[in-house]
């Protein structure tokens, strides 16, 4: 059996004797910190594994999982109240020392985790990992931390609201400034945009997202999803929510018959699959596919259609060729630059590029992407989604669909991409409005004709539909 951390509900809360071994839970969350800053990693992928490896379960999991989520998704937040307590500028503090303070400073400011109980713990984990000196500095920075709570240092570290406000939220929510910034400004895109909308979907951005899953059609049915646990999902009626659990538990997601895909992420592919059509509708193409999770729900959408689906990477190709292994329908799997096409040109009858992006509209699942995104990516990637557009306007024909998507609302990667490629197109090209293609009732899809999902609105994640026709 695991050995409870310091601090966990209902156990035993006198601070850890000096020379204790660190709790299991808190050296996972920190393993996963570092991986996560020094080689890229996602935490979604990595915290899981070494959840698995280590054999930690129930409430210890669930601890080591709110301190690593947590303490990813307040950084910024904590950075800057650690600047505060720290004689020298952050960047000068070695980068172990400093996930210590950040996992100090999450159970210090927002876990129902005693102060002394805290530190202590933390302190045990900084002598075990980086010796007993560095010990005495996380323990003296963590005592200054402690002498107030989250609102008292926000009172004392954030620019004020009323002159500043995206600097206050941008530290009060723990957004890069930047991003605050462009979040706001797709919100203004999408009909709304006042600060204290932007602050909603800062604040839902930091909540722990539900667990959705796809029921695959033909391949298995809500009601089992719900028999096993889950519930029926809000807006796709392929959609089961889990309330708590493993979802890779399930004998239905081993099996691949259902996944783990959030609610936005169903509802883009379906409306691409529902959109009225005129003439022949037998070929399908999924221009960036990789892992598959759209692909595998097209295929089941249009099992009559030969669906090719195209990915550049070939490890993700693999996962796109699992994820279809048993959907119905004719479907090939190619790597591929899907700006160079490996396909006759013209002859596709419906087209989804869910294009490589920033990811700032899943921060709920990938919090650690805030932080390690630049706004020189912007343009970067702008540049791809405008070629591999240009490309998936080449390979529809005629009369035929192009849903171009991206799981970011940052206005450089959707309206400007889809109104920059338009005029080239001269008329060749026109939007068809996406609305009523989403569930009746769907509330705030803004102006039209793209839409605009927001997980503060919709509860899903913050991804971006244009659906454009070729006309000519
Ligand atoms: C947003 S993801 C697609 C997610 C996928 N549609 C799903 O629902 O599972 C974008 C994918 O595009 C791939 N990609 C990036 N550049 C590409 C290119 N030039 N051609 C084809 N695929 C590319 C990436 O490797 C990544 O797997």
């Amino acid at each position: 059996m695991t050995r409870r951390p310091a601090g966990y509900p209902r156990q035993n809360r006198r601070p850890a004797p000096r020379g204790t071994r660190p709790d299991p839970a808190r050296r996972l969350a920190y393993e996963v910190l570092r991986a996560v800053h020094d080689r890229d990693a996602y935490a979604n992928l990595v915290l899981p594994a070494l959840l698995r490896e280590r054999g930690l379960e129930g409430r210890d999991a669930a601890f080591a999982t709110e301190l690593t989520y947590g303490t990813l998704r307040g950084q910024g937040t904590y950075d800057v109240v650690l600047g505060a307590c720290v004689d020298r500028p952050l960047d000068q503090v070695d980068p172990p020392l400093l996930d210590l303070l950040r996992l100090g400073a999450h159970q210090l400011l927002a876990m129902r985790v005693p102060a002394h109980a805290a530190v202590s713990a933390t302190v045990d984990l900084a002598r075990a990992v980086t010796g007993e000196g560095r010990a005495k500095f996380v323990n003296a920075v963590l005592r200054r931390v402690a002498a107030r709570d989250l609102e008292g240092w926000l009172g004392e570290v954030a620019p004020p609201y009323a002159t500043d406000p995206a600097g206050h939220l941008a530290v009060a929510h723990a957004h890069p400034r930047w991003v605050v910034n462009a979040l706001r400004d797709a919100l203004t895109a999408a009909g709304g945009g006042s600060w204290e909308e932007t602050a909603d979907l800062l604040r839902a951005d930091n909540l722990r997202p539900q667990v959705t899953l796809v029921a695959r059609p033909g391949q298995a049915e809500v009601a089992e999803l719900v028999g096993l646990g889950a519930e029926p999902g809000r807006w796709s009626p392929y959609a089961a929510v889990l309330p708590e659990g493993d979802p890779h538990a399930l004998e239905p997601v081993r099996a691949g018959r259902a996944a783990v895909q959030d609610e936005g992420s169903q509802l883009v592919a379906l409306a691409l699959a529902r959109a009225p059509l005129v003439g022949p509708d037998a070929r399908w193409l999924d221009l960036c596919a990789g892992p598959g999770g759209k692909a595998a729900l097209l295929a089941g959408l249009a099992p009559g259609a030969d669906l090719l689906a195209v990915e550049l990477q070939p490890h993700r190709a693999r996962l796109v060729s699992r994820a279809l292994a048993h959907a119905p329908g004719r479907h090939q799997v190619v790597v591929a630059d899907g700006r160079d096409p490996a396909w006759r040109t013209g002859v596709f009858d419906r087209v989804l590029l869910d294009a490589p992006c920033t990811g700032l509209g899943a921060l709920r699942r990938r919090p650690e992407v805030r932080w390690r995104r630049r706004p020189e990516d912007v343009p970067e990637l702008a540049r791809l989604q405008r070629e591999l557009l240009r490309s998936a306007l080449d390979a529809v024909r005629p009369g035929g669909l192009v849903a171009y998507v991206t799981c970011s609302p940052h206005l450089a990667e959707t309206r400007v991409v889809v109104d920059d490629v338009l005029g080239e197109r001269a008329g060749g090209v026109a939007y068809v409005d996406a609305r009523p293609l989403f569930p009746a009732g769907m509330p705030d899809l803004g102006p039209g004709p793209v839409v605009q999902l927001w997980p503060h609105r919709h509860g899903t994640d913050a991804m971006f539909l244009a659906l454009l026709r070729r006309v000519g």
